[in-house]
């Protein structure tokens, strides 16, 4: 198969690419989609398991896991401003960022390794492009199937073990019956913990372990039981689908123009189909500045200075471009927030010129 396992005239950037960037956070997501002909999950999987010796490691032929993974490259809607494959990769890219901390050296195996990378690939797989709550809201097809709860979170985890069940793209075919049977729940269990329903619970449990740990003497305990090491690596894959204003400026502004307009989209179909409009979802009047400046404080933030603590020192660069792009909405916010006052006050002003001088 193809280097990477994809078709590229650019196969030599795309390979310089990821030499200097792939265990880099802040590597230009956008630009691995364009070297790799719009095929960065495909990409971006290769590498890491390349990286890791994965196709030693769990003896997986290169070639199914390049069938396997332009499966599921295919089930991302690439007309999802936000959620298609780029996503996919660019959640992917950052938790192996993520799995590199020092301070987590040796906690989790190499199966959970591979649990971890596989579950954000796939994680968002045949995503629709709107919410939960809009597919419960519209009694949709999926909501029904999955009862209301968790809707699309186990929509992507059913797709993407359907999608192995080919022969040609059985990646675990060498695993025994234990060993895929532990992959399958902790991919189960990662992939269920990104539904944002969860994110208090799951950033709660997070608190609670930093501060234990901190009781036991700073060291990250060689945790030996199956919940608390799955608490880490839920937190770790949700930290990651949550980085995107963590990420440099340029990149983190693209993925606020991408998930905007998805929500638009969605506020637009509401608005047709004569529904409540969501929260940050109505074009006129959402204010993207304010929303990302809350987005932050009330969720991302809270949720990084946990991880943060949890991994001290190894992610302070990351928490401080968090807190630097939330400055900079914010200035954004307050400088439109200014705008809108002047040209009300401009209106008052004409407003007042035209009274007085009619009553000349
Ligand atoms: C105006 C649209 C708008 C949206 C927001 C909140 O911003 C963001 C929200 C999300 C966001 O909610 N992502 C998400 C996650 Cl992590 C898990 N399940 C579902 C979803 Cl949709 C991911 C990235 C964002 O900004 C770059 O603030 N303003
Ligand atoms: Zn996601």
């Amino acid at each position: 198969p193809p280097k990477f396992g994809v078709e590229t005239p650019r196969l030599a950037e795309l390979s310089d690419l990821f030499d200097s960037g792939l265990d880099q956070w802040g590597v230009d997501i956008f630009l691995v989609d364009e070297l790799a002909c719009h095929k960065p999950l495909s990409a971006v999987v290769y590498a890491i398991f390349e990286k890791r010796d994965f196709f030693n490691k769990f003896h997986i032929h290169p070639a199914v896991l390049v069938n396997y993974f332009s499966q599921v490259e295919q089930h991302y809607k690439q007309e999802n401003p936000y959620h298609n494959a780029i996503h996919a990769a660019d959640v992917t890219q950052s938790t192996h960022v993520l799995l590199n901390a020092p301070s987590i050296a040796n906690v989790f195996t190499e199966l959970e390794i591979l649990a971890s990378i596989f579950a954000c690939a796939i994680h968002d797989v045949n995503h629709p492009g709107v919410t939960n709550q809009f597919l419960i809201n519209t009694e949709s097809e999926l909501a029904i199937m999955y009862n209301d709860m968790s809707v699309l979170e186990n929509h992507h985890c059913a797709v993407a073990f359907k999608l192995l069940q080919e022969p040609s793209s059985n990646l675990f075919a060498s695993f025994d019956d234990i060993q895929r049977r532990q992959l399958r729940k902790m991919v189960i269990d990662m992939v269920l913990a990104t539904d944002m329903s969860k994110h208090m619970s799951l950033l709660a449990d997070l608190k609670t372990m930093v501060e234990t740990k901190k009781v036991s003497g700073g060291c990250l305990l060689k945790l030996d039981n199956y919940s608390e090491k799955m608490q880490i690596m839920q937190n770790m894959v949700h930290c990651a689908d949550l980085s995107n204003p963590a990420k440099p400026l340029p990149l983190s502004t693209h993925w606020v123009t991408r998930v905007m307009e998805e929500f638009f989209n969605q506020g637009d179909r509401e608005k047709a189909l004569g529904l409540p409009v969501s929260p940050m979802c109505c074009r006129e009047t959402a204010n993207v500045e304010k929303s990302q400046v809350s987005f932050i404080d009330f969720i991302v933030h809270p949720l990084w200075e946990a991880w943060t603590e949890l991994v001290h020192p190894d992610a302070e660069h990351i928490l401080n471009t968090l807190e630097q792009n939330r400055d900079h909405y914010c200035e954004l916010s307050a400088a439109k927030e200014a705008e809108s006052v002047k040209e009300v006050d401009e209106e008052h002003l004409d407003e007042a010129e035209k009274q007085q001088s009619n009553s000349k």
